[in-house]
């Protein structure tokens, strides 16, 4: 197992002397804090399912919703507890008897209740002093513990609160008999450093301690891995990093780094994440972002040259894990910054071993001008250049050559071509007329050609999507007793078309 702790030097040296706990318990929210994300809205099954898909993965506690927000949300956090999986099914509370009753009616193990803490929150939105603040705490917690059930206890915008009275609040939760006590930056607004000074003084005074952290400044996943280093023992998470505003510090990544970092275990199997990314991705209908970190379709493609080239030789010079660890596969992407390590490794890859020199100068050349376009290069593309490029008759028995070819059409003009040809080292140009550029352009040809040979069939597919996707042009020539079929592929279709035909007659002729 990669584990950057003991393999790398720096590392090593930078966490010298802190006590890392050897696990880590992984409290996921995407059904509650990640479904708070403004725009999703999960159906009962839904939600359902993706629980007892985070169950497979191993998270230990399933926050499943907050049950008095509706019935919907009742309803789906009862369904989740009454399916005996092996996580702990948690629901959210206000430190409110109604939203309690309705957290205890679901039959949960364990109720997370919270109150602010923060003066922001005391003065303007709770309106009460804290005293009062602490009096709700307090009963809410024993009103829980009175039925028997495992709290959770948050001071909702800790990070932004007098930590006199913060330790103070934390210290009466646990003496009413919270099990364990979260610390949300409920606006991201903590740094690394302020997170790894706010949990050791609670940890002066108190063993459980959990944090919840935001990423409103992209910290979240920095500020939970602070924690743990403070000793923290709980780290809430979301699929995706889902969550209000900038979301919640992401699953993948939380656990990735304790993993092959800091060589802390979880229960989570991390060749499962981009499964469970993946799940919520499409129920949740928020897209991850290519680039994110584990989960993203780049996490492991590679398009550079020249990290393509370590690559192939030797996967960990651009990559920090294997991909498979986290359930992802690596990519190859070819475009623009493509070498030719890359392509010839493409090419090996998609069966063709038989392409000589010149072909494959050509085939580097193509794929490039075709990323320069702003294309992203696919296999197919690759394939429809590499026929192209192979199955065309070599320039030296070629006895049709394209010297020039224009085309004019619009809406006030009839489709016109023009071409030149050398048949035979004889230049002839034509011209003709058509329903469209690519009609006008074959006529032109075959005007060119005469009688003998006829183009019997015509077809033309685009390889990917797009405007200015490659198209292949396939068609079916006779003449002098013979049928050949051939293609082309372009970005331009007339371009295509008019390789394809001269292709197919320079077959005839040589044949
Ligand atoms: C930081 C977080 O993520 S906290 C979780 C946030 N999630 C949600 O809010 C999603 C679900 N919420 C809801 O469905 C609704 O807000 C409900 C059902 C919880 C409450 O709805 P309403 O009763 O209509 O109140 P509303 O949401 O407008 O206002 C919140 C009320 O709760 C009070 N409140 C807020 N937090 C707490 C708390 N932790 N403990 C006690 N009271 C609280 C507010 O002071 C306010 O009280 P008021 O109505 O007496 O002024
Ligand atoms: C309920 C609490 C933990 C919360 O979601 C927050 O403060 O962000």
């Amino acid at each position: 197992m990669i584990l950057y702790k003991e393999e790398n030097e720096i590392i090593k040296e930078a966490l010298k002397g802190l006590k890392l706990p050897d696990r880590v318990y992984i409290f996921d929210t995407t059904l509650r804090d990640g479904e708070q994300t403004p725009g999703v809205s999960l159906t009962v099954d839904e939600k359902v399912e993706i629980a007892i898909n985070l169950d497979k993965l191993g998270v230990d506690i399933i926050e499943a919703g907050f049950p008095i927000s509706s019935s919907g949300e009742y309803e789906a956090v009862k369904k989740i507890a009454s399916l005996n999986l092996d996580a702990e099914i948690c629901a959210l509370a206000r430190a409110v008897k109604e939203d309690i009753d309705r957290a205890i009616d679901c039959g949960v193990d364990r109720i997370h209740t919270f109150i602010a803490t923060s003066p922001l929150h005391r003065k303007y939105k709770l309106k009460m002093s804290k005293e009062e603040i602490v009096e709700k705490a307090v009963n809410a917690i024993e009103y829980i513990k009175e039925h028997g059930i495992k709290v959770e206890f948050s001071a909702e915008d800790a990070t932004r609160t007098e930590i006199d009275y913060l330790k103070e609040v934390y210290k009466k939760a646990v003496e009413a008999g919270a099990d364990i006590i979260n610390v949300p930056d409920t606006v991201g607004v903590m740094i690394p450093r302020a997170t790894y000074y706010l949990i050791s003084e609670l940890r002066k005074e108190i063993d459980n301690i959990s944090v919840h952290c935001h990423n409103d400044f992209g910290l979240a996943v920095a500020n939970s891995l602070a924690a743990v280093e403070a000793g923290a023992i709980q780290c809430h998470v979301t699929v995706n990093g889902l969550g209000e505003r900038g979301g919640n510090a992401a699953l993948e990544e939380v656990v990735t780094s304790l993993h092959f970092i800091y060589g802390i275990k979880t229960k989570v199997k991390t060749e499962e994440l981009y499964n469970i990314s993946k799940l919520v991705e499409k129920l949740t209908e928020v897209k991850v972002q290519p680039n994110k970190a584990v989960v993203g379709d780049n996490a492991f493609a590679h398009e550079s040259g020249i990290h393509a080239h370590g690559v192939l030789a030797h996967a960990l010079t651009y990559e920090p894990i294997p991909p498979e660890l986290v359930g992802q596969r690596r990519r190859i992407i070819l475009g623009k910054h493509t070498g030719t390590h890359a392509i010839e490794a493409k090419l090996k890859e998609l069966g063709y071993t038989n392409i000589n020199k010149e072909q494959f100068k050509e085939i580097v050349k193509r794929i490039k001008s075709l990323g320069d376009k702003g294309k992203r290069v696919t296999d197919k593309d690759v394939e429809a250049i590499v026929e192209d490029v192979i199955g065309r008759v070599s320039k030296r028995e070629r006895v049709v050559d394209l010297e020039q070819i224009a085309v004019m059409t619009g809406n006030k003009v009839i489709p016109t071509a023009s071409v030149a040809l050398k048949i035979n080292d004889n230049l002839i140009k034509t011209s003709a007329i058509g329903v469209g550029p690519v009609d006008a352009a074959v006529k032109a040809i075959q005007k060119a050609i005469g009688e003998k040979i006829k183009i019997k069939e015509y077809h033309i597919d685009a390889i990917t999507g797009g405007t200015d996707a490659l198209a292949e042009v396939v068609v079916t020539l006779e003449g002098y007793g013979k049928e050949i079929t051939t293609k082309a592929a372009r970005e331009d279709i007339v371009r295509a078309s008019v390789e394809a035909v001269i292709d197919g007659i320079n077959k005839i002729l040589k044949k």
